[in-house]
């Protein structure tokens, strides 16, 4: 029987932040101005309703500052809203900010007693359990040091561990996760969807879109304080990333990813580049002999720039500048996942083109895909252009970005072309 009981309800919640915009910072300023601070009230959620079945997997996306983790507090009751209600059933486990709910002066054992209290277990209910969650967290002797030496991803682990062995009816999840190694974040999917196959509540709140896809039964799209669309994961993610890309590129004349980024892109551009930047360190890092330089890196499909649809045609074109007549040159491009999978690499050599000769001047080359194959997640792209011995005249590192959809659920890497046949034999 298909589960329909509510058990998240969010009635025409709206919630305000006082910001201050001027604070009276001397004491003569707080005697001869008191009261009188300068403040406006921020709105970060406006008239919004939502419900949760039981057992749904449900995703938040949305730019930055659209008003997600305030949602997520306030299903966790660390915030009330200013008008309407919130009314949650069941035993809540969340995972909202790193660290919160830890003392930093405790060990990673003592945390665990203290954080199972608060998520409601006993002393023994947490003894019993305790093995567990450190098998689970794989801290080792860790466990013991003090949580104020963990890196980001120790305190995930630890917070992640907890939140799962107390068994929760409902499970509240705002980003931590993508500060775990990329085994660790599989891991914790996978005991995600071991939860979700008990009728767990699971509400996620994420950048990651392939994520969400791959996970989430429905999505709220949020935007502006306000639910934008919400429903079917597929086409949440193409409405909501078909904007987010648009935005970013009315900010400049096309979707350029320049050595010099100067150009106006989106929040969530950033925030997207910003993340993944975080893990390629050497993103924009580039060599060589400088007698062609890559002036510019553009990626188009008909979905957009930097963004395609698994299956459709991509194009990858690089714009170049000849500084110094060269011979027998090559063009090659390299597509890595955030991670540094390497899932695909070539160059006109490899594919056998005509040798290339370049006469001082500029110009540029196109990488055609008419069948973009990887699967949905955001990848980098390198590009160079590079003599006979290899010897680069520029490599760049990390030039650009893309982001693939999909309404197809298969997993994977890359989407092998296929068909299949039956047969029975009677
Ligand atoms: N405690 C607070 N005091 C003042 N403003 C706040 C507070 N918490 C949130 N805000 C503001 O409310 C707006 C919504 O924030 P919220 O954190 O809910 O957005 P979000 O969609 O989760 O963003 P992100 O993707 O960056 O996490 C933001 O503009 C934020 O600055």
């Amino acid at each position: 029987m298909v589960n329909t009981e509510k058990v998240i309800r969010v009635q025409n919640v709206s919630k305000s932040f006082r910001v201050h915009t001027e604070r009276n910072s001397t004491l003569k300023e707080r005697v001869l101005y008191a009261g009188r601070a300068k403040y406006r009230d921020f709105v970060a959620l406006r008239d919004v309703s939502l419900e949760v079945t039981r057992g749904e997997s449900l995703g938040l996306i949305g730019v930055n500052g659209s008003g997600k983790s305030t949602l997520l507090k306030l299903m966790s009751k660390i915030l009330y809203p200013d008008s309407g209600s919130v009314d949650v059933r069941g035993r809540v486990s969340s995972l909202l900010e790193l660290g919160a709910g830890f003392h930093p002066d405790f060990s990673g054992r003592e945390n665990v007693f203290m954080n199972g209290a608060l998520l409601g277990l006993s002393r023994k209910e947490i003894r019993d359990k305790f093995d567990e969650i450190i098998d689970f967290s794989e801290l080792g002797d860790f466990i013991d040091e003090p949580v104020r030496s963990y890196s980001s991803g120790m305190y995930m682990r630890l917070a992640f561990s907890v939140a799962v062995a107390v068994d929760p009816e409902i499970i509240l999840i705002d980003e931590i996760l993508a500060v775990g190694d990329a085994a660790f974040q599989a891991k914790c999917m996978n005991r995600l969807r071991t939860l979700r196959a008990r009728d767990t509540t699971i509400i996620i709140v994420t950048h990651d879109t392939a994520a969400v896809e791959r996970f989430c039964d429905r999505v709220v799209w949020m935007h502006d304080s306000r639910v934008k669309m919400e429903g079917k994961p597929i086409n949440c993610i193409q409405s909501y990333l078909a904007t987010v890309f648009k935005a970013s590129n009315e900010g400049s004349n096309a979707m350029s990813f320049e050595r010099s980024d100067t150009s106006e892109i989106s929040e969530e551009i950033r925030s997207i580049n910003d993340r993944v930047s975080s893990e390629a360190t050497d993103a924009g890092h580039r060599w060589g002999t400088g007698d062609v330089s890559i002036d510019e890196v553009v990626v188009t499909s008909s979905a957009g720039q930097g963004l395609v649809q698994c299956g459709e045609p991509l194009d990858i074109t690089i714009r170049f500048s000849v500084k110094q007549a060269v011979s027998d040159v090559d063009f090659g491009i390299g597509i890595f996942t955030a991670d540094d999978v390497q899932c695909y690499g070539t160059n006109t050599r490899l594919d056998r083109y005509d040798t290339i000769s370049l006469v001082q001047g500029s110009g540029s080359i196109t990488f055609h895909s008419t069948d973009f194959c990887l699967l949905p997640g955001s990848y980098w792209i390198d590009v160079a252009c590079s003599a006979a011995d290899t010897q680069a005249h520029d490599y760049w590192r990390r030039a650009t970005q893309i982001q693939v959809y999909s309404d197809i659920n298969d997993v994977g890497l890359c989407r092998v072309p296929h068909e299949w046949a039956l047969s029975i034999d009677s």
